[in-house]
């Protein structure tokens, strides 16, 4: 079944600026896909409308069978129990462990200790980051908090994980490695949407790339496309 769906979605925020028009586009499971285009194309808001973070204006955003237009109240936080979400800039608490940083979303939804234990450092090893479980964030280098910063949006086993130019601050090596590792997720059927402007780097990945224009979705380029460049 398919894990998103976009029906004809417009966004205009308050201001009046329209941030997306008439986007339409699906992701089936186990799918990568890069969202691509110019500064201020939308690509924040299409990732947000996908965690509530932001509500369309018209049209549908359907999340399997789930119309998230009706995805309120307590629902909310349900709903992004199924969407891990990969910030630029990471977003951990600096004052708390690895461990802990990744643990926190299980934490919230009262899961037993015992389960959160196994379920965080199972995570921790397959980003390789077995060693570094008792450090602080601010102790790790910029590649490994990021990969903390995965490892936390993973840990719920979401079936759509988003991350919104992940590699932003990064160097070409390191951005790379993170790619690498975004990459080897869809293996375990969660699909991943990565919003990017580093063209370079998206066409390397040969995956999927969807081209946002002024809000307008202009392109849908599929790897085998990408491969005849
Ligand atoms: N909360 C908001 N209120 C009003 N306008 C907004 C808001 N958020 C974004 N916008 C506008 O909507 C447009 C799309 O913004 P968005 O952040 O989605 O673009 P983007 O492609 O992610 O850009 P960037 O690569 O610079 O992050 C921009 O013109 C932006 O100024």
């Amino acid at each position: 079944m398919t894990v998103l769906r976009f029906d004809n979605v417009s966004k205009q925020y308050p201001g009046g600026h329209v941030a997306l028009s008439d986007v339409q586009f699906a992701v089936e499971p186990g799918e990568m896909l890069f969202i691509t285009g110019h500064s201020g194309a939308g690509k924040s808001t299409l990732l947000k409308l996908i965690h509530l973070a932001e509500r369309p204006t018209r049209g549908a955003v359907l999340f399997g069978e789930r119309n998230l237009l009706k995805v309120r109240g307590r629902r909310i936080a349900m709903h992004r129990r199924e969407v891990g979400v990969v910030y630029q800039d990471h977003r951990l608490l600096t004052d708390r462990s690895v461990f802990d940083n990744i643990a926190l979303p299980l934490i919230l939804r009262g899961m037993k200790r015992g389960e959160i234990g196994k379920r965080v450092r199972s995570v921790l090893e397959r980003l390789g980051l077995g060693e570094r479980e008792r450090a602080l964030p601010t102790q790790l280098s910029a590649g490994e908090q990021q990969r903390v910063g995965i490892a936390r949006a993973l840990v719920g086993e979401p079936r759509l994980l988003v991350a919104d130019e992940p590699t932003g601050n990064l160097d070409p090596t390191l951005s790379a490695e993170i790619m690498a590792l975004f990459a080897s997720l869809p293996e375990r059927g969660t699909s991943v949407m990565i919003a990017s402007h580093d063209l370079a780097l998206v066409k390397r990945m040969r995956k999927r790339v969807l081209v946002l224009d002024h809000g307008t979705l202009v392109d849908d380029i599929s790897p085998e496309d990408l491969a005849d460049e």
